[in-house]
């Protein structure tokens, strides 16, 4: 961090304002001490290495050099993060991905392997199968991908094309591409990066087709890493974002591999082609649950970059006057900026509290289907498609807030908001687009309220369905428990209306796939309110329990934070408060009142709530979010580094510009 003499006056001010202990902020929403001074100590290392710090902004670089950048960069992380998990211990997925990103400034070639690829093994793999590839790719020996997605399917797993015979005669399975449509497009790192992939292909035995199962294939040599015969992979070009993560495309012709290359730990193929079905095929999408129930801790981490470079600038930029003959305002002041901004804040809590509570769960029924239960997969499965996909899109809208309300300057590249908005909306489409996970959610909604109907007992997420079958509902009230109350209305109200939808078409003579995608946009909107409602639920009794053992000052901020969340949200969807539960025109006129309330309780904190995010000026890298928010100068530094900028002249205007205004006077 920059040396107190030199930090804006404005952010000095601001900092002397806060009523708060930064620090221990930090640790909460990073979920605990050891987390924070985990990655910390970690940091301290990634950036003191020279060779990581960029000479020329990676955005000058050709499309070849940024990814050769960034498989130098992504080497030497890839040791310092081996080394350190040898001294002290094995880092989270989470700390790599927050430290790695301010070295590479964009996604890793490696991300891949570190994110799926040895999670596939390990969630995937028999304990030989762990043991044989474990040890190698966790030292990188091998270098691997989850290739699953194809150019003619990404979203319809049953789809997919590739093939994988087994030939008992060899007791090897014959892999093929049959089709353009059966390449395997997207997957990160398999461009030029990785040796070996785990590859989703429909197995078949005997002519019998047994659906998608997962293998261990070797695509290039570990000597010469030319490409092993058969295989035919590449680079898929530019993309809106992710310019380093270099995804690639593949293809196969009668590549052969052992048949102990393919994953068993759920089916099986013996020797003599029998094929031995597991608990449940489902099991076999293991590792996207687990990305799933991440992204909405990436969530957190996206909007905590945007809002801490927005907040900061705001508290610096001035513009306009509120009162005539008076200096010019802090934009921070103004409260349309604060409803832009501290909405921002509130949600990185919101998120980082939703997955800690998402990822125990996980963890659980992971631990439960190791004993042979399978009981709440199907809740975690609806959990974690209906809040990866309303999590990823909500920080793809409020990171795209963040960098408007940082006016033309937010447009630089310079400020890294541009790069932030590419991570952030990438994510509302990969490992399941947005609306096809909405309806995984939907599809159990359904079950759900049937199940509701006759009495049932449900799972604890979906129970409030339950009390929204009793007629006589409690009159409003405008408090945080009420108002989350209020949204499990709305979402019964949703989930009812959905389900009357899809019978009111069956009855009509529709047969039911028909009936579903007549309601569909019924059930969306349920699914997205089931999300709020779980978002809103589980924030509130998650800050409960943080604020009982945290210091008055940071229990206050907190309770700000989770209630401007709850009204936020509760304004936001006003029209279908009015629709589904008992609040009242009067009841509304209060929230409004309240809401600005709120506005003005957190705008003394402000900076300290995005300084508690706690992110390195190195991580951030921006002209516009920097600790000590030089804001105007930074931004004509990093435009003085343009190339452009390196001559008086550039030799177009002898070559072009010269010529033709010559033409341009006859
Ligand atoms: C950094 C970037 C990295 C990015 C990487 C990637 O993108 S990698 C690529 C990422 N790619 C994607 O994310 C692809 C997205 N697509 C998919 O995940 C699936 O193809 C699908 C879920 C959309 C449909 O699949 P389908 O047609 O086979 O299934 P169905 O609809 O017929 O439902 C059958 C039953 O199965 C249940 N069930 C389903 N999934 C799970 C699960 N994971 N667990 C448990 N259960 C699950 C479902 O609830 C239903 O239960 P019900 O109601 O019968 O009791
Ligand atoms: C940056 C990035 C990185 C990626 N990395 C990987 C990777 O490492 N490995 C990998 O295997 N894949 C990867 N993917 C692929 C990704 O998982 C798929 O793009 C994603 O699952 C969506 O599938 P799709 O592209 O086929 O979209 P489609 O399914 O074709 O979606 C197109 C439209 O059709 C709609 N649609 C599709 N099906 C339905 C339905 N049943 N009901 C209603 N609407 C529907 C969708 O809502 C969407 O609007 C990556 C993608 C991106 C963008």
């Amino acid at each position: 961090m920059a040396s107190a003499l030199k930090v804006n006056k404005d952010l000095v001010r601001e900092r002397q304002k806060c009523t708060f202990d930064v620090k221990e902020l930090t640790y909460i929403w990073e979920g605990g001490r050891e987390f924070t001074e985990e990655r910390q100590r970690y940091e301290n290392i990634v950036y003191s290495v020279k060779e990581l710090q960029d000479e020329v902004p990676e955005l000058y670089l050709s499309h070849k050099e940024r990814y050769e950048s960034s498989i130098r960069k992504a080497c030497i992380l890839q040791r310092l993060q081996n080394e350190y998990g040898k001294k002290h211990k094995v880092l989270n997925t989470r700390t790599i991905r927050l430290v790695g990103y301010g070295a590479i400034r964009d996604i890793s070639p490696f991300l891949l392997h570190n994110g799926m690829f040895i999670q596939t093994i390990e969630g995937q793999g028999t304990p030989e199968q762990q043991a044989e590839w474990m040890p190698k790719a966790q030292a990188m020996q091998i270098i691997g991908t989850y290739a699953q997605t194809e150019l003619g399917h990404g979203t319809f797993l049953r789809g997919l094309e590739t093939t994988a015979t087994y030939d008992v005669k060899t007791e090897e399975f014959i892999l093929n591409s049959p089709t353009l449509t059966s390449h395997k497009w997207w997957p990160g790192g398999l461009g030029t990066t990785v040796n070996h992939c785990i590859v989703a292909a429909q197995l078949y035995i005997n002519g019998k087709k047994h659906g998608i199962h997962l293998f261990m294939v070797q695509i290039r040599d570990l000597e010469t890493h030319m490409p092993l015969p058969g295989i035919n992979v590449g680079e898929i070009g530019p993309k809106l974002g992710f310019q380093t993560a270099n995804n690639g495309f593949l293809g196969f012709k009668n590549v052969r591999i052992p048949r102990k290359n393919m994953l068993m730990k759920n089916n099986q193929v013996l020797n003599d082609g029998t094929y031995v079905k597991g608990m449940n095929e489902k099991l076999t999408y293991g590792t996207m649950v687990l990305v799933r129930v991440s992204i909405v801790s990436d969530a957190a981490n996206v909007i905590a970059r945007a809002a801490t470079i927005a907040v900061r600038y705001a508290a610096v930029r001035h513009q306009s006057q509120l009162k005539a003959n008076e200096p010019e305002v802090q934009i921070l002041d103004y409260l349309t900026q604060q409803h832009k901004l501290f909405i921002a804040i509130a949600t990185s809590h919101a998120f980082s509290t939703t997955y800690g509570w998402l990822y125990k769960a996980y963890l659980q029924v992971v631990e439960d289907l190791g004993k042979g239960k399978q009981d709440h997969l199907p809740e975690l499965h609806a959990l974690s498609c209906c809040l990866k996909a309303t999590c990823s899109r909500d920080s793809a809208a409020i990171v795209e807030q963040c960098r408007l309300a940082c006016g033309g300057h937010g447009y630089m590249a310079s400020s890294s908001l541009p790069i932030v908005y590419g991570l952030a909306t990438a994510s509302v489409t990969y490992e399941g687009e947005h609306t096809v996970l909405l309806l995984q959610t939907a599809r159990y909604l359904m079950k759900a309220w049937q199940m509701a109907l006759q009495g049932k007992v449900l799972a604890p997420s979906v129970s409030y369905l339950v009390d929204s079958l009793k007629s006589n509902k409690q009159s409003w009230q405008n408090t945080p428990e009420f108002i989350v109350k209020g949204f499990q209305h709305v979402a019964a109200g949703k989930i009812k209306d959905a389900f009357h939808a899809i019978q009111k078409h069956v009855k009509a003579g529709k047969d039911y796939e028909d009936a579903w995608n007549l309601a569909s946009v019924q059930l969306i909107k349920a699914s997205e309110a089931h999300s709020r409602a779980i978002l809103c639920d589980v924030f509130w009794r998650g800050t409960i329990i943080k604020s009982s053992t945290a210091s008055p000052g940071v229990a206050a901020v907190l309770d700000h934070l989770v209630q401007l969340y709850i009204v936020y949200w509760a304004l936001e969807t006003v029209g279908d408060l009015l629709l589904y539960s008992n609040i009242t025109k009067e009841d509304i006129a209060v929230l409004k009142v309240k809401y600005e309330e709120l506005l003005a309780l957190i705008r003394p904190n402000a900076v300290g709530l995005v300084d508690a995010f706690d992110i390195r000026d190195e991580v951030l890298n921006s002209t516009l979010g920097s600790y000590d928010g030089r804001v105007y100068e930074r931004l004509m530094e990093e435009a003085m580094k343009s190339p452009l900028n390196q001559e008086p002249v550039n030799q177009s205007f002898h070559k072009y510009l010269k010529p033709f205004m010559k033409r341009a006077k006859l």
